[in-house]
């Protein structure tokens, strides 16, 4: 996506080489909340960003794909799909620009940093030094070598975006998150879509029902879901799978996962040690081995979320600026996959641990996805031997905002009697979450137990009249 990003003279003149309050490097989500919000705490601070503030989820990830699956369930044409996904961009921008950062008293310099020592970083042949630093760099898509691919277009998530055509026949490799959402918007928009996965099913971090019925609705789409299956080289425009297939292409969208951005960092000049998979090692206060960086975002190995980066990158300035030990959340963290319908999720989940029981109310007892006629999903609670509510699967349509009650009742240890006895409005989607909340309710108080003291009060209350 090419709109330009408004860089004042300022942020192109290298800063002064002297020693800042906090240097955060990288200036998507996980940078950008931990700048503003540790020059809301008076620190001085300088971002450094090497493309374009915004970073990942503005540009190429969570605002494009949103935009264009929104416009792909619409039915809309592909280049006014495309309209729609740039204007998106253009509008969400100001929000993460260079302006609105020094609005917030950020100092902001457009170049590439590199520590050289444990507390400097070289700024394209500047040296600054630094109290303490954020590394907030993100991840970027891996295309693994296969032979012939460069004889047809290769596209990934960075990417797609540019593409002004669509792709009559397009080949996604990989069945996450990335590969489901642009298949299906891909399909929606009118083009021949295969997705291959080499796992055993598509979207292998959700419930296997889930996985299921998203499976079930990109087949209905037209969409060709080849599981247990890989890409084996590319030839004369024909794609050839490990299971013998061949299938045309005009395009192949790389989609099998992510590498985080520690290429050129400097990193060990800095102190800073990585993973066996190569994100910068974090203890649970998002701290590094080097006791002046912490990190945040995709770089760090938490879950490759907006959500995450943002919440994760005020808890590491927060602890960096103002000294506190305050711990990442790494609990309650919903993840939600935006086709249609969508899989909303966080916590425990799939085969249950010992003492925790699932409540699964299918949607075609909850009315309001009768009368909308989107029935294929279901809402799941997972609770704990007290009925606390410990993890959660929606899917179903704005399944995203149906968990926002769950994950409440999560950070705060309630338990599904507390959904259930909070009124829901009728007829919606919620009905879901709040009927396997009541059928919780109804199961305990059928319970010899509970019908034991009932049964003693009823009898008491006899006697009284
Ligand atoms: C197609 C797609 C859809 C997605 N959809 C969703 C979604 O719906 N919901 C969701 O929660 N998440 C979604 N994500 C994930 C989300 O986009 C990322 O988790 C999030 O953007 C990560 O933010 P970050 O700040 O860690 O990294 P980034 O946004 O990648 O920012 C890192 C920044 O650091 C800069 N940088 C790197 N190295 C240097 C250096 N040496 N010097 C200076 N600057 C440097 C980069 O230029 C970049 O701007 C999606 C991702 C993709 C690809
Ligand atoms: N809605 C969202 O929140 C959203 C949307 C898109 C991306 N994201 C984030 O971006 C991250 C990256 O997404 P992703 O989908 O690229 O990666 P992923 O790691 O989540 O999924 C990659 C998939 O590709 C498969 N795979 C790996 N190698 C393969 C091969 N050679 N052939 C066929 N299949 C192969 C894997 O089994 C896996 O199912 C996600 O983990 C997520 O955190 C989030």
């Amino acid at each position: 996506m090419t709109t330009p990003i408004d860089w004042a003279s300022d942020d192109l003149t290298p800063p002064p080489s002297g020693r800042w309050d906090l240097v955060v490097v990288g200036g998507g989500t996980a940078g950008i909340v931990a700048a503003k919000t540790a020059a809301r705490f008076g620190a001085d601070v300088l971002l450094v960003e090497r493309h374009r503030t915004g970073g990942d989820c503005l540009w190429t990830g969570c605002v494009p794909s949103k935009s264009l699956l929104a416009q792909a369930h619409e039915g809309a044409d592909f280049a006014a799909a495309m309209a729609h996904v740039h204007r998106a961009v253009e509008t969400i921008e100001p929000v993460d620009s260079p302006a609105d950062l020094r609005a917030h008293g950020v100092r902001v310099w457009h170049g590439t940093a590199r520590f050289t020592g444990p507390g400097s970083l070289d700024l394209d042949g500047t040296t600054v030094g630094f109290v303490r630093a954020v590394v907030a760099t993100g991840s970027s898509p891996v295309v693994p070598p296969i032979d012939g691919l460069d004889s047809v277009t290769v596209l990934t998530s960075d990417t797609v975006w540019d593409l002004t055509t669509r792709p009559d026949r397009l080949l996604v490799v990989g069945g996450g998150p990335i590969g489901c959402e642009l298949g299906q918007a891909m399909r929606r928009l009118g083009a021949d879509v295969t997705i291959v996965e080499a796992g055993e099913r598509i979207l292998p971090r959700e419930d296997a029902d889930a996985a299921e019925i998203i499976t079930a609705t990109l087949r209905a789409d037209g969409v060709r879901v080849l599981t247990s299956t890989s890409l084996e080289r590319v030839t004369d425009g024909r794609a050839l799978l490990s299971d013998g297939r061949e299938v045309p292409v005009d395009a192949v969208l790389m989609a099998v996962g992510r590498r985080p951005g520690t290429a050129g960092l400097g990193l060990e000049a800095a102190g800073v040690a990585t993973t066996e998979h190569g994100h910068v090692q974090v203890d649970d206060r998002l701290r590094t081995t080097n006791r002046r960086v912490w990190a945040a975002g995709d770089v760090s190995g938490h879950p490759a979320l907006t959500h995450v980066a943002g919440v994760h990158g005020s808890t590491a300035a927060t602890n960096a600026v103002l000294g506190l030990r305050r711990a990442a959340e790494t609990t309650v963290v919903p993840r939600v996959t935006y086709t249609s319908p969508e899989v909303a999720a966080f916590g425990e989940g799939g085969t249950l641990r010992p003492g925790l029981r699932s409540r699964t109310i299918d949607h075609h007892e909850v009315d309001r996805a009768v009368t909308d006629g989107t029935t294929a999903g279901f809402s799941r609670l997972v609770l704990d031997r007290r009925g606390r509510v410990v993890g959660a699967t929606v899917v179903g349509p704005r399944a995203g905002e149906s968990l926002a009650e769950v994950l409440l009742a999560a950070r705060h240890g309630l338990r599904a009697r507390d959904i259930a006895a909070s009124m829901h409005p009728y007829p919606t989607h919620g009905d879901g979450v709040w009927k396997a909340a009541l059928e919780d309710l109804q199961d305990q108080l059928a319970s010899a137990r509970v019908q034991r003291v009932i049964g003693w009060v009823r009898r008491l209350r006899r006697r009284w009249s």
